[in-house]
């Protein structure tokens, strides 16, 4: 089957949770630099790829298909699965959940959209560098624009973080296989070679 991708804007969106530190929240950074709207509620939160550690389906490259049997290939997996996106609208948006990682818990992700968890990434920001899986939201943020090639776009958001350029570059292999990857289960192989040598 042909799959063809065509190049079209993201734009991100967080759930903002407000229990965490404000000083060190990096969603609030992105959202006064205008590169991220923030939502007070799950109700105002647009729906869309919604970034999320608990969900069974890792993103990819197929998240983004202008391919109408992608969503055949690599359906919802969640309850709160989008009924009623619209396949006309060419702007993809992620969606983060801006909480503490102590009420991260799964129940807290009740987003209408695609739910997906991030493969195999380590942080790199200073409160949890080489911590696999457990990102800030700008990290998830910005491994989410590599994997759905929008790397500029990546680039355009860590930018506004001194160790920001640390995350691309201490995920750079992985991240670059991860864009190069078909649907999610590709995604979780060449994931299984990085656990594997952890
Ligand atoms: C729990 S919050 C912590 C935010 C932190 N306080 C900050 O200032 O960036 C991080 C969010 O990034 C996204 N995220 C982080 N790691 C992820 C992963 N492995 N898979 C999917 N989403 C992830 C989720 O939306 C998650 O709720």
């Amino acid at each position: 089957m042909l799959v063809r991708r065509v190049p079209f804007p993201v734009e991100v969106h967080v759930r903002y949770e407000g229990d965490d530190d404000p000083d060190k929240c990096t969603a609030r950074k992105l959202a006064r630099f205008d590169l991220a709207e923030l939502h007070r509620s799950a109700r105002a939160t647009p729906s869309g790829v919604v970034l999320n550690p608990h969900a069974e389906r890792a993103l990819s490259p197929a998240d983004r298909r202008d391919d109408s049997d992608a969503s055949g290939s690599d359906t919802d997996d969640s309850a709160t699965a989008d009924a009623d996106s619209d396949d006309t609208d060419r702007t993809e948006r992620l969606i983060a959940l801006d909480c503490s990682w102590e009420t991260a818990r799964e129940e807290q992700f009740a987003i209408r959209g695609r739910h997906r968890a991030l493969p195999f990434l380590v942080a790199a920001n200073p409160v949890n560098y080489g911590t696999p899986f457990q990102l800030t939201t700008v990290e998830a943020l910005a491994g989410a624009c590599c994997i759905l090639d929008e790397r500029e776009h990546a680039e355009r958001l860590l930018a506004k973080f001194r160790w920001g350029h640390t995350f691309l570059e201490v995920n750079d292999e992985p991240l670059r296989r991860y864009a190069d990857c078909e649907d999610s289960s590709e995604i979780v192989a060449v994931q299984e070679e990085y656990l594997a040598a952890e």
